[in-house]
């Protein structure tokens, strides 16, 4: 059997660059890599078939991103490859801290070693960007500058670092953000170095906390801790601190309609370093 972590991420600073033809957005973003999140179990078989289990029943079924990604690579395996996968839950879901997109990553690489496909690393990425412009960064495994829908990489070494990651009693549809007039599309293209020293924003914060004002009440409490901001698209806002002790003591006073973890910020994914292992 082989266990592996599938981390959560923040999205540092978010730029929406443009509108493509097909409806995408073009973005500009840090993504930083945690060292939480879920955890996912493979037992390679050769029954042909792919048994899925899942923590939380409500995401238990075949759409599950770990069954399409495991979907996706079955062409490339011999036929009567098959799995039966564990997913253990622990990322609240839809709050922009990408665990679907990272499930679907682990799962890729996952089945690479046990089905033996022998897939490069940009393959398996180029695979997992049809299930979400958020897979490729996590099929990396870094922090890193992304450009395009998110598909183009580059890894940045970040010092160091501890944050608060706060998911407040909303949900906020990636889709919903995306398609609403007021969004800041518009936001001029930079460079990395650019982005870099100036003072990190992310252009969804200011319509997601207008349409869910407990993310905009959220952040007014989390920014008496520390420098704070939303991740992704919401509605999980984060603020970053020095230590784990000045973050665990932010986390002992989180309003009661909130949940909360501490997490460690890496260079590198938690995956990355167990795939090294599995090897
Ligand atoms: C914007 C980010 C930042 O990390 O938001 P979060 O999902 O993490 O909050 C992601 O790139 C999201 O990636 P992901 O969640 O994989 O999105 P997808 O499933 O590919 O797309 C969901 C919907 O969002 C819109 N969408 C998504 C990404 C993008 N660059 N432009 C878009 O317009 C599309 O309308 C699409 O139908
Ligand atoms: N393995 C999975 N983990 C979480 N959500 C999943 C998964 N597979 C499919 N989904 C669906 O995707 C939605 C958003 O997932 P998630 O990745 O948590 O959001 P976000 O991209 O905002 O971080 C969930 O509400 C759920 O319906």
């Amino acid at each position: 059997m082989l266990t592996l972590p599938a981390p959560a991420k923040l999205n540092l600073f978010l730029h929406i660059t443009g509108r493509r033809a097909d409806g995408y957005h073009n973005l500009q973003t840090l993504f930083r890599m945690l060292d939480v999140g879920d955890e996912l179990s493979f037992r390679a078989n050769q029954s042909g078939a792919i048994n899925f289990r899942c923590s939380d029943a409500s995401i238990a079924g075949a759409d599950n991103l770990v069954v399409r990604a495991a979907k996706l690579l079955q062409p490339f395996a011999a036929p009567d490859a098959g799995v039966e996968i564990y997913l253990e839950k622990r990322t609240p879901m839809g709050g922009g801290l990408g665990g679907g997109s990272s499930d679907a990553a682990t799962t890729l690489h996952a089945l690479n070693l046990q089905w033996q496909l022998g897939l490069s690393t940009q393959q398996l990425a180029d695979i997992g960007l049809k299930l979400g412009a958020d897979v490729p960064v996590f099929v990396f495994g870094q922090t890193a500058f992304a450009e395009g829908v998110g598909e183009q990489l580059q890894p940045v070494e970040l010092p160091d670092c501890w944050y608060l990651v706060v998911t407040p009693d909303a949900h906020v549809s990636t889709a919903a953000v995306f398609t609403h007039p007021d969004l800041i599309r518009d936001s001029k293209p930079l460079t990395l170095a650019d982005l870099m020293s100036s003072p990190w924003r992310n252009d969804c914060q200011p319509l997601v906390e207008r349409l869910c004002p407990q993310v905009a009440i959220t952040l007014q409490w989390l920014v008496e801790y520390a420098p704070s901001r939303m991740t992704g698209t919401g509605a999980s806002v984060f603020a970053e601190f020095a230590d784990e002790l000045s973050a665990r003591r932010a986390l002992a006073d989180l309003p009661a309609n909130c949940r909360g973890f501490v997490a460690r910020g890496l260079n590198q994914s938690p995956l990355l370093t167990a795939l090294r292992h599995a090897v």
